[in-house]
């Protein structure tokens, strides 16, 4: 099978930048286009981009050029992934969607649209089914076959992995509280946070971020609606969601406290929560994609455990970790939980979901 070829959007940022050392030497994508804004456009990528990864930027990236983001200049890629500035996400991946390509985009934009897939691939790939039918209709009927699939927040990535196969398992969720220490990498690089406002401190907001854990949760954990073209979040009256959020001195790895109850009063013990969550096989690593981890949820029983700089990086960034897994003395249970945000709360899932498009034969 040939390799795929990919485009990046937002290629110059630290999500662009995240993908494109994802894609580099992947043996199922090939790289061929990267966009940016117009202040980088024309220029070779090395000149482009302010590299701040701690691998070096791939060789044979360094002299791409980079485009600006119109999807003309795109027509030769299968797929695009987006890491954009939400400023200006929005607009873009849906001109490129409504020229017949297709886009997984980072940005939050197209996020609350019904007929969008929020994925998490790791946990919700079925609602990928809503890209499968749209191209399924095209190849029969010539109709668009561009479409959007997004990522969710990368700090609701972390909070819905363990959380899906508790619900499969046990039933649906009443009460589900968070509280996030948040890394530095998720705010971007411009400006990103500064090191005088971080170092020596915590700060107890990141705007916006508290509002898209709590719906984006009910619309991953949320089902596909009977005719097949959207999703339907779970109603606020049956999933109550308090999510609080904070920024720490750490580079890349979002660290969670989840406290969560159960609708049903059959409850679970301690090591049913944990069987469930080792027992736990995503789809990817069952269809064995490249990417997929090979244990999707890692249990740790040491009680200072997850920590982000020792446990992040398990199965490349593309697991997740729980720890100080015990009864709350107010909801059911409490938690700890630890993702890595660029890798599967951004592009690492972005990596993931094409993945697993590829191996379905719809990219
Ligand atoms: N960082 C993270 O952990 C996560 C981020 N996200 C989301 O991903 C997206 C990217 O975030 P991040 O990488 O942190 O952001 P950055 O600020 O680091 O990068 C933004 C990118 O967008 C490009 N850009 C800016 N303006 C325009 C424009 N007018 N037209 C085209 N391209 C433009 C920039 O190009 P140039 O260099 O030319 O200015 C750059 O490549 C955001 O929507 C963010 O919310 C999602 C999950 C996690
Ligand atoms: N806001 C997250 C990054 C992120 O995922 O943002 P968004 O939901 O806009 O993609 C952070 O600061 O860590």
């Amino acid at each position: 099978m040939s390799r795929t070829k990919a485009g990046v959007l937002g290629a110059t940022g630290s999500v662009g930048q995240r993908f494109i050392l994802l894609l580099a030497n992947h043996p199922d994508f090939e790289l061929v286009k990267l966009g940016a804004s117009s202040r980088s456009a024309g220029k070779k990528y090395k000149d482009a981009c302010n590299w701040k990864q701690t691998d070096v930027i791939p060789e044979y990236v360094e002299n791409l050029p980079v485009y600006e983001c119109k999807s003309e200049f795109f027509q030769d890629c299968d797929i695009v992934f987006s890491g954009l500035d939400a400023d200006y996400a929005g607009v873009i991946e849906q001109e490129f969607a409504d020229n017949g390509l297709g886009v997984i985009s980072n940005a939050k934009n197209h996020r609350q649209t019904p007929t969008v897939p929020l994925v998490v691939p790791i946990i919700n790939p079925e609602h990928l089914a809503l890209v499968e039918n749209k191209i399924n209709k095209a190849k029969k009927d010539g109709s668009n076959k561009g479409f959007i699939v997004c990522i969710s927040n990368c700090s609701t990535a972390g909070l819905v992995a363990p959380l899906k196969p508790l619900v499969d398992k046990f039933g649906p969720l009443k009460y589900l509280i968070t509280t996030t220490m948040q890394a530095v990498s998720g705010a971007g690089f411009s400006p990103g946070v500064g090191s005088m406002d971080i170092l020596d401190n915590v700060i107890p907001y990141i705007g916006g971020e508290e509002e898209k854990m709590e719906w984006e949760t009910k619309k991953i954990l949320g089902s596909i609606s009977a005719d097949g073209s959207s999703i339907e979040n779970i109603p606020d009256s049956e999933l109550k969601v308090s999510a609080s959020c904070n920024r720490v001195a750490v580079i890349d790895g979002h660290t969670e406290c989840v406290s969560f109850s159960f609708q049903s009063e059959d409850k679970p013990s301690v090591d049913d929560i944990k069987q469930c969550l080792r027992e736990y096989q995503c789809e990817a690593t069952q269809l064995r994609v490249t990417s997929a981890p090979k244990q999707t949820i890692h249990v740790l029983e040491q009680n200072d455990r997850p920590q982000p700089r020792l446990d992040r990086n398990r199965d490349a960034g593309y697991a997740v970790s729980v720890g100080r897994v015990r009864k709350d003395t107010v909801l059911d249970f409490k938690m700890v939980v630890l993702s890595h945000n660029t890798i599967i709360g951004a592009a690492g899932s972005g990596i993931l979901i094409a993945e697993i498009l590829r191996a379905k034969n719809l990219i």
